[in-house]
């Protein structure tokens, strides 16, 4: 090896090679893409990040990673010639040369920590950046259209979208980029090492036949046969791995509801029940973990077996060469390191089967969320004509998902200051009709005319209070504002003691009691002054006292808007002019007063 061209050498075999990797690369991925499941599903998660027509930047950014893969490769093979050099001027006592292989090793030593460091700066970045889009663009989908909401209807419900969208796009664009690179790095060195390998191995008498280069047969021979067996123990993690992510995931579920619902199983003192749960959750988690540590016991067990074999393999080989002085130090310790790259790079698909065997189950994941958001999607809305003032049905029929009426053809109009009062019993359907007059609910027919956006509000049973202070939930959806009119409507619905509290941070959905949360939704109403309000039994928590006061209060202040209210108590009639009664299997009734 001639160290004084090396550096035009090298930087002619990464002008060559580079962009023979970029081309190989794409080839292999529009293979995958085309011919494999998931390869297809990669192409899925991954195309709208790298399309040129958004950005060069992603494309640029992975060649870069290339180029520091293959720099890698390039300076693993010098390394190699380096050892050859060095040993082979130890055996020959030659203190010229040690010296002379002493400062090529500092040069070396020097680009690759440069190099390694760069590297590692160039995938995080990457990875970051690439993390951050498709979370986003998950984020985007998971609240466009409602589809957060929307796919508790769809076929294919999805267990723990949170988890998609949290770690599994962490586990994507990590695993794609190591599994990629892994490759290219295992193919690349594949090549380069052959070679070496090649010019270094000898004849050897195989059962009295003499086999030119053995060493380079002998390897790929070794390695194809480990592959085959490694591929075969280790296929039940694709499934155990699979089913881990899954276990967790439920039973973290499962904590996470007895957080929310801790103070209803406190009264109930369900901890016994729920200690049932939670342990038989765990023991799912617990049973698949051992599972796993058994096949990976297996599958490790013959890993490392193949891998220490390998390291005196070479040396068994080369020794009668050696003693024959056929070959010097330096050539055995160059094929020995070049063995074990070959070994290495040919073993990639065995060592990483544990990988991609996660990384499979990550894609199945991500994409059941595409899928579900997708079908969410496709489900009938019932988007409403927007008007001023004015609610209008027409051959309104809302359904059960099982098809059975819960109302059928509905006409009805009510003009400002009108107010509307939906009565029935229970399970009947009066919230489900609030839904489909709100667009959420996807098994309805018929035409909905009603303000729409800012101009309508919907108040539930149990009032919805964001992260964050007192003012941001009373303004929610809206930013905060500081104009002395949330001070003014709290005085109003008698909450008057939480003035001073306005701008605290608390969880005010634990602190404050039901019939509070409800009052500070009637501020809601007050401060927004819709055109259009619904309340699904919204002073449900309240006593009559207090019921009338709040209803008289809406209608003082909002004299013009329509009110739609859904409730069971008789006192409410007083507050509208008119009532439908929902009767059952779609029949109703449209009253006065
Ligand atoms: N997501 C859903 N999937 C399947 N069935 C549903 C769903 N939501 C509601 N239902 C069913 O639709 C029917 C009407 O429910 P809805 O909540 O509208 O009743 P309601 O009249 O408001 O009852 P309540 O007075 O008890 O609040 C019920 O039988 C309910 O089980």
């Amino acid at each position: 090896m001639d160290w004084s061209n090396e550096l035009i050498d090298s930087l002619t075999w990464l002008a060559i090679s580079f962009p023979l990797c970029l081309v190989g690369l794409a080839a292999v991925l529009a293979g995958l893409a085309r011919y494999t499941a998931w390869g297809r599903q990669v192409r899925r998660l991954a195309w709208p990040y790298f399309r040129p027509g958004r950005s060069w930047v992603p494309l640029a950014w992975l060649a870069l990673i290339v180029l520091f893969t293959l720099l890698s490769v390039r300076m693993n093979v010098l390394f190699s010639y380096w050892y050859n050099g060095f040993y082979s001027a130890m055996q020959a006592l030659d203190a010229t040369a040690f010296w002379f292989m002493l400062g090529v090793f500092g040069v070396l030593a020097t680009l690759h920590v440069l190099r390694a460091l760069l590297a590692f700066y160039l995938r995080q970045a990457f990875m970051i950046r690439w993390r951050v889009w498709l979370t986003e663009a998950l984020m985007a989908r998971w609240l466009d259209k409602q589809a957060y909401y929307r796919t508790h209807h769809v076929a294919h419900a999805i267990d723990n979208p949170d988890q998609r969208v949290q770690q599994d796009v962490d586990s994507f664009v990590t695993s794609s980029l190591t599994l990629s690179m892994g490759l290219l790095d295992a193919v690349v060195s594949l090549f380069s090492f052959t070679l070496i390998l090649w010019t270094l191995s000898g004849a050897l008498a195989v059962f009295g036949v003499e086999v030119p280069r053995a060493m380079v047969f002998l390897v790929y021979i070794y390695v194809i046969v480990a592959t085959v067996f490694a591929v075969r123990i280790g296929r039940p993690l694709v499934g155990l791995s699979f089913l881990n992510e899954r276990f967790n995931a439920s039973f973290r579920y499962a904590l996470i509801r007895l957080r929310e619902y801790g103070e209803s199983i406190a009264f109930f003192r369900g901890e016994a029940v729920e200690r049932k749960t939670l342990a038989g959750r765990f023991a799912d988690v617990i049973a698949n973990s051992w599972a796993i540590v058994f096949r990976s016991l297996k599958f490790q067990g013959f890993n490392l077996t193949v891998s220490q074999i390998a390291v005196v393999f070479p040396f068994i080989v080369q020794a009668p060469r050696l003693l024959s002085k056929e070959i010097t130090l330096g050539d055995v310790i160059q094929t020995a390191q070049a063995f074990g790259q070959v070994e290495e790079a040919l073993s990639f698909l065995r060592t990483s089967y544990d990988e991609f065997a996660s990384y499979r189950a990550v894609l199945d994941r991500l994409t059941g969320f595409l899928d579900a958001v997708e079908e969410a999607g496709q489900l009938p809305v019932l988007a409403p004509t927007p008007t001023q003032g004015r609610l209008s049905l027409q051959g309104l029929s809302v359904r059960k998902p099982t098809g059975e009426a819960l109302i059928s053809d509905l006409d009805l109009q009510l003009q400002a200051g009108d107010a509307l009062l939906i009565r029935g019993p229970s399970g009947i359907g009066k919230t489900t009709l609030l839904r489909a007059l709100a667009g959420l609910w996807p098994y309805v027919e018929g035409s909905v005319g009603r303000p729409v956006e800012g101009a309508a509000l919907f108040l539930p049973q149990k009032p919805y209070l964001p992260l964050g202070s007192l003012r941001t939930a009373l303004y929610y959806p809206e930013p905060p504002a500081e104009d002395g009119r949330a001070e003014g409507v709290l005085r109003l619905c008698q909450l008057a003691n939480l003035i001073g509290r306005l701008d605290e941070q608390a969880d005010w959905g634990r602190i404050l009691s039901l019939g509070e949360q409800q009052r500070l939704a009637i501020a809601r109403a007050l401060l927004v002054q819709p055109e259009i309000v619904f309340l699904d039994e919204a002073s449900s928590a309240m006593d009559e006292g207090l019921e009338h006061a709040m209803y008289g209060l809406l209608r003082d202040s909002l004299p013009n808007t329509i009110i739609v209210s859904v409730g069971h108590r008789s006192s409410l009639g007083a507050f509208h002019t008119r009532t439908l009664e929902l009767l059952g299997e779609g029949r109703w009734r449209l009253m006065p007063g």
